[in-house]
């Protein structure tokens, strides 16, 4: 069977078991379940906080795992990013109180308090800064005011919480975060992972592409369909009335209305729109 690891509370949690659930996989009804088998699929589930995920893949115990890059890198393990999966995003940054810091030099000699120690050690030992590093669990945003640490480097999604301990991000951003699997490195893929991986992308895919079929006259298809290039190349149909042709074709979601316009200004008519409920591309 393949091991793999979920989150199994947090902001990661909930997007990764719906994505495997999509994926076709079964997922845990009870959110204290810990261990989750699916026969049909031959694969066994392990719920786990999201930091400790790598090192279980790194320690050889578990095959795969859906984690943060953040969490992933910060753990510092022996294992690879397999793919991306589009949800989780975040950024890693400094902050400090509003007006105290303006770049990340002025950090020598400072306190800077984070979640994510090995990642910001990491980062200010390839710049040659040097730091003392606090190491929080959580709610670091109240660290400077407490007394504890000068700055911060901590997950910023919205700022919300940055600015409501009154602090601004400063120098560029540390690492731009989002949710991975990860495996073990350069190890040959166990029974299953192949096809998890496969099943992921068709996900990711149907999440960000949709299905356009429009109907067009023939002496305009090629610039319609120069709007609509697909994956391949879109299928062209005949109609009854031989003077059009009907064209399908897989269009990026977030450009939908956008080439809608376009193609109806061109001529295009009956266009519609569908979702793609899975593919393998
Ligand atoms: N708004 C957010 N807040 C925190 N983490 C986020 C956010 N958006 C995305 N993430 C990502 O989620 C992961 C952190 O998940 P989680 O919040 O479960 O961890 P944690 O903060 O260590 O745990 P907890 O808050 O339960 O103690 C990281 O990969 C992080 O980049
Ligand atoms: O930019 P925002 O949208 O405000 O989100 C970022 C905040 O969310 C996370 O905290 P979380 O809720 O996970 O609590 P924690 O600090 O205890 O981990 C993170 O550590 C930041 O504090
Ligand atoms: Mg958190």
């Amino acid at each position: 069977m393949l091991r793999v690891a979920v989150p199994n509370k947090g902001a990661l949690s909930e997007s990764a078991s719906a994505m495997l659930n999509e994926a076709g996989y079964r997922q845990r009804r009870d959110s204290r379940e810990l261990v989750m088998v699916d026969p049909d699929n031959e694969v066994e589930f392990f719920f786990l906080r999201p930091r400790d995920i790598a090192v279980y893949v790194g320690a050889g115990t578990l095959d795969v795992g859906l984690t943060g890059r953040d969490l992933f890198l910060d753990a510092q393990v022996d294992a690879e990013e397999l793919m991306s999966l589009g949800f989780g995003a975040s950024t890693f940054r400094f902050a400090g109180p509003v007006g105290d810091f303006t770049s990340i030099e002025q950090l020598e000699g400072k306190r800077v308090a984070t979640s994510y120690d090995g990642l910001l050690r990491a980062y200010l030992a390839e710049r040659g800064i040097s730091a003392s590093v606090v190491r929080l669990d959580g709610a670091v945003e109240s660290s400077v005011r407490l007394g504890v640490a000068d700055a911060i480097a901590d997950v910023v999604e919205t700022g919300t919480t940055l600015r409501a301990a009154g602090m601004e991000i400063f120098g560029e951003p540390i690492l731009k975060s989002e949710a991975v699997l990860i495996g073990r490195r350069n190890a040959e893929h166990p029974a299953g992972l192949d096809v998890l991986i496969r099943r992921l992308r068709g996900v990711l895919v149907a999440r960000q592409y949709v299905m356009m079929d429009y109907d067009v006259r023939r002496d305009l298809l090629e610039e319609a369909a120069a709007r609509t290039p697909g994956l391949e190349s879109p299928t062209v149909s005949p109609l009854r009335d031989t003077d059009w042709v009907a064209v399908r074709s897989m269009v990026k979601r977030t450009d939908t209305n956008r080439i809608m316009d376009e193609l109806y200004d061109i001529g295009a008519r009956a266009i519609l729109v569908s979702t793609i409920h899975a593919c393998r591309i």
